[in-house]
């Protein structure tokens, strides 16, 4: 029987959020030793900035900035120092969202919490981890803000489960999601998303 079609929240996540998106078949994976990642976006008029991966996990996708959190640091002091490392730019960052994955190719699983600001300083620059691009919002979220000379969000070329919760990132809605995924069979370490719950809060 499959529980991901399920109102509650699967395990791993906050109980008090209503689901907005579902779907996929089987049990959830059970839940192991968790690691504690970040994973933070820069949102201005019309437009954000997505880093291209150029190594280890996450090689030849677009996604926010972030990375490991480290022994002794807070989740929100790993987000602004992975900002720093990986982009070149200091933010005052504001937890947005939080998401558990779980791959069968990875002994662990991923705990990120999501981060966002509209404002920066410094200039985004590519450094050895990430190439920072800046993409048009989509124009119902953009309004008259709209970029039209900038490419729209590459979800092509992302994790599968950005597409689930990016509106509610760029909107500013908080919410929580989990996905478990499996290898998808083809040459390389492509995964694709077998289960998925993704929820905002109560009130949205
Ligand atoms: C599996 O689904 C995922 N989806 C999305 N959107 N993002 C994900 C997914 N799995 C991991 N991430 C994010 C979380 C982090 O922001 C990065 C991975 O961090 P990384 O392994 O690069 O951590 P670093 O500390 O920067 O690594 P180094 O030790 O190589 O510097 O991806």
């Amino acid at each position: 029987m499959s529980h991901t079609n399920s109102i509650a929240a699967p395990p791993g996540l906050p109980p008090n959020f209503v689901a907005f998106a579902t779907g996929g078949t089987g049990e959830w994976t059970s839940i192991a030793e968790t690691r504690q990642y970040t994973n933070a976006f820069i949102i201005q008029e019309g437009k954000i900035l997505l880093g291209y991966k150029k190594r280890g996990f996450g090689l030849g996708k677009y996604n926010g900035f972030g990375g490991k959190v480290d022994p002794g640091e807070t989740p929100a002091e790993a987000a602004v120092r992975e900002l720093q490392e990986e982009a070149g730019i200091s933010a005052p960052l504001e937890h947005t969202g939080t998401l558990v994955f779980l791959l069968d190719t990875v002994p662990w699983t991923f705990h990120i919490d999501v981060y966002s600001a509209r404002e920066f300083t410094g200039e985004p620059i590519e450094t050895d981890e990430m190439r920072p691009e800046w993409f048009a919002l989509p124009s119902d979220i953009a309004g008259a803000a709209f970029v039209s000379d900038l490419p729209q969000i590459p979800y092509e070329t992302m994790w599968a489960d950005d597409v689930y919760w990016m509106r509610h990132l760029l909107q500013g809605i908080p919410f929580v999601g989990r996905c478990d995924f499996e290898k998808d069979g083809l040459e390389g370490e492509g995964s694709k998303i077998v289960r998925w719950w993704f929820g905002a809060p109560r009130h949205t």
